[in-house]
């Protein structure tokens, strides 16, 4: 299956989630923010970093990319869609996700090993995890604080779109502990921890965090893949 991972200007972790998309079976395929070509590709990624310097606010720039005019077409028509922290930042400014990100509401940037919840598995991009599952996820950013108004909140608490919450400590200040969320189909996700910093033992949140794998992360492309494969069968 091939995964489109796309590179804006000031993307950090397109490699990574290439090598993600790899390591879980897939065909990585890079695709480039100025054109009009999704290259039949089969899913995107939208990876993290400073698109555009994170001027205006932190992916607003990248959502008005021409290739955004296919991933939002291709996302509105069922392709799966995941954005990881700067590329959940563009979902959200692409309005393909619900909410907005604020600054981090200790007002500095903040990394550390995540633990989650994986309140809906129900997604394209959760179907390998069990629900309730606690994984632990690589979190780095400056603008994670996620915000929406409270008819927003109430419409995606009680329809499911919360996919990820925050457990033990909320780092960013998030509303309800949210850390990701999905559009209303479940074909869109975006998320502020890192998943492709966590597909491979020693270079993760492996054995040194209460002796897990460091694999959590790698659920999330080979979900997609069997999600993919399923649909077709
Ligand atoms: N790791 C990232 O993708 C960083 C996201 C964003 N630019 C921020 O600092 O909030």
């Amino acid at each position: 299956m091939r995964v489109g991972v796309i590179t804006f200007p000031g993307s950090l972790d397109e490699r990574d989630a290439q090598r993600a998309v790899k390591l879980a079976g897939g065909t990585p395929v890079a695709l480039w923010h100025g054109a009009h070509d999704l290259e039949g590709v089969e899913a995107i990624i939208l990876p993290g970093g400073f698109s555009y310097g994170d001027y205006l606010r932190a992916g607003s720039i990248a959502s008005h990319a021409p290739i955004m005019a296919e991933v939002i077409d291709a996302a509105h028509k069922g392709m799966p869609v995941l954005g990881i922290c700067n590329g959940f930042q563009m979902l959200a400014e692409a309005r393909l996700v619900p909410g907005a990100h604020g600054r981090n509401d200790c007002g500095t940037f903040v990394r550390r090993d995540q633990k989650l919840i994986v309140e809906n598995n129900n997604t394209a991009w959760t179907k390998d995890f069990a629900q309730g599952e606690e994984i632990i996820i690589p979190l780095k950013n400056a603008d994670g604080r996620f915000v929406a108004d409270a008819d927003t909140i109430k419409r995606i608490e009680d329809k499911g779109q919360v996919t990820f919450r925050y457990v033990g400590m909320n780092p960013n200040g998030s509303l309800d502990d949210i850390a990701g969320v999905s559009n209303e189909a479940g074909n869109v996700v975006g998320l502020m921890p890192h998943p492709e910093h966590a597909v491979e033992p020693g270079f993760g949140p492996d054995t040194a965090v209460a002796m897990r794998s460091g694999l959590d992360g790698l659920k999330f492309f080979t979900s997609v893949i069997q999600s993919t494969i399923l649909s077709k069968a």
